[in-house]
């Protein structure tokens, strides 16, 4: 990829809307903006100062294409930190078309997804994680990955990543000195205060990795799996909770035969529903790979919703027992899960049904998914399941696999180092594996990167950003 070309991208939505942007960022930004639009104050745009709007139009030859405003921004002071024009055009798709082309034959090239990002990057407006974090702020759809997102935007892991970094290599620079004055036998790397810094590097690392769990939770969306027997309900509690008519509903059993899921968030949090196959004895070869693929859907789901029909056992004490087992057998298979068991269609029990229930066994839910009675009271249970504290704390949380990686591997070169320290190893060797956690920590925020990792992290973006 050439980072000096200027560049032009719609970066709004593609197709009609009230207005339209389209970026250009580059050294002839400026320029080719200036020979297709003509204000109506008639200045260059070249003579406008940064951060500045300007009425004019839009004119290939002497056809006027649009009226428009354009957004002068002068390097370095852009997003992108080149200069950038944003031409606000009405949002006809043929106009748009129109304005893209005309840049392109004044010698724009068209932008590759996440190019305008990828040059803020490169200018060092902003480090690696935060242009990651622009990428899921555009595609965060909960209050939860939202916040995310913006505290990652805005640094704070970043900053608390590069204060480690740079304590780090403070220290490397002084054992690496003492090298050079091997013979002299001095220490310029007082040996308390590093093994101080290893521990609190150690805390901080753990701390991070920790937070992964709940970072790619509230990021993705909390995987809930509703299972049980054919015909219990399941895809009416799902099309309850969903507050739309997503699966099919129908009293006939087997009727899901493949695993349906859909978004919602509640309390600001995403959860995903996932309705599956009932589970049953089958030789019906389709049934049976539909039920294999709930009990994959369990492994993966982090909440397990267990349904059972509560108007089939009644007052039968035997039935109710065998219930009992069930349960006892998916919470042995499952110890890790959050289970939640549910007593569907209640709207045919008596309140005396249900009382024996309660007595028989503990921890029921009861719900009718066909009337919504108890849907909402789920709703809340389910969010008590999420621990929210580290997002009120503000607390750096890590959401991205790839930061994951990094301090794992981070982590495991601090190790050796405390390791190297306490079996006495000389400064020549605790400096390669501090070398090698410094090297960790500049993945994250692209003091260390390379083309290929950069295509791939920008690939996911949209054109125009
Ligand atoms: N029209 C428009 N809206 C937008 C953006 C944009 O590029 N254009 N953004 C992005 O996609 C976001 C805003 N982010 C931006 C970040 C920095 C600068 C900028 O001009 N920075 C300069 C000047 C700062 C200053 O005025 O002090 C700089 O960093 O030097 C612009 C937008 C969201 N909305
Ligand atoms: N009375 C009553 N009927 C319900 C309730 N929930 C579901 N039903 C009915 O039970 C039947 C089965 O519902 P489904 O949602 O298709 O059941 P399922 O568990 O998805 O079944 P499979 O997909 O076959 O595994 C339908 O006739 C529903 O209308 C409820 O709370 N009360
Ligand atoms: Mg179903």
């Amino acid at each position: 990829m050439e980072h000096h070309d200027t560049i032009v991208a719609l970066a709004t939505p593609s197709g009609a809307g009230a207005i339209a942007v389209i970026r250009l960022s580059g050294a002839e930004a400026i320029t080719i903006a200036s020979s297709i639009f003509i204000s109506i104050s008639k200045k260059k745009l070249s003579k406008q100062k940064t951060h500045t709007v300007h009425l004019g139009h839009i004119k290939d030859g002497h056809k006027i294409i649009d009226e428009v405003l354009a957004t002068v921004f002068k390097n370095p002071n852009s997003y992108t930190g080149e200069d950038v024009v944003e031409i606000s055009c009405h949002g006809s798709a043929f106009i748009q078309q129109e304005i893209i082309q005309l840049c392109l034959r004044k010698g724009c090239r068209m932008a590759t997804a996440g190019e305008f990002t990828l040059r803020a990057f490169l200018n060092g407006k902003m480090d690696l994680s935060q242009a990651e974090a622009v990428a899921d702020l555009i595609s965060s759809d909960s209050a939860a990955s939202h916040q995310l997102a913006i505290q990652q935007m805005r640094g704070g892991f970043s900053s608390e990543i590069k204060v480690l970094r740079e304590e780090l290599l403070n220290f490397a620079s002084l054992i690496e000195l003492e090298l050079d004055f091997a013979e002299e036998d001095v220490e310029f790397a007082d040996r308390e205060a590093f093994q101080k810094l290893i521990s609190k590097i150690t805390l901080v690392l753990k701390r991070l990795i920790d937070s992964f769990a709940t970072g790619n939770v509230l990021k993705n969306g909390i995987p809930v799996a509703i299972v049980g027997e054919p015909n219990v309900g399941k895809s009416t509690l799902l099309n309850a909770l969903l507050n739309e008519e997503r699966a099919i509903v129908s009293d006939i059993a087997g009727t899901t035969r493949d695993t349906i899921e859909d978004e919602i968030t509640i309390g600001g949090i995403g959860f995903r529903f996932i309705d599956t196959a009932g589970i049953r004895e089958t030789v019906d070869v389709v049934e049976g790979m539909g039920i294999k693929r709930t009990f994959e859907k369990m492994e993966a789901a982090q909440v397990v919703i267990y349904l059972f029909d509560a108007s089939l056992i009644e007052n039968s004490d035997e039935k109710l027992q065998k219930l009992k087992n069930e349960i006892e057998k998916i919470r042995n298979r499952f110890p890790q899960k959050q289970l939640v068991i549910i007593a569907n269609k209640a709207d045919q029990l008596s309140e005396e049904t249900i009382l024996n229930y309660k007595n028989k066994i503990s921890d029921l839910t009861f719900l009718s998914a066909k009337t919504g009675q108890g849907v909402e009271a789920l709703q809340s249970a389910l969010l008590n399941f999420v621990n929210t504290g580290a997002l009120r704390n503000n607390d750096t949380i890590v959401t991205n696999t790839r930061h994951y990686d990094s301090l794992l591997k981070a982590l495991e070169e601090i190790i050796k180092v405390q390791e190297g320290i306490d079996a006495g190893l000389s400064g020549d060797l605790l400096a390669i594996d501090i070398r090698q956690a410094l090297y960790h920590f500049g993945e994250i925020t692209g003091e260390i990167s390379n083309d290929e990792l950069l295509g791939n992290i920008f690939a996911n973006f949209c054109i125009g950003k």
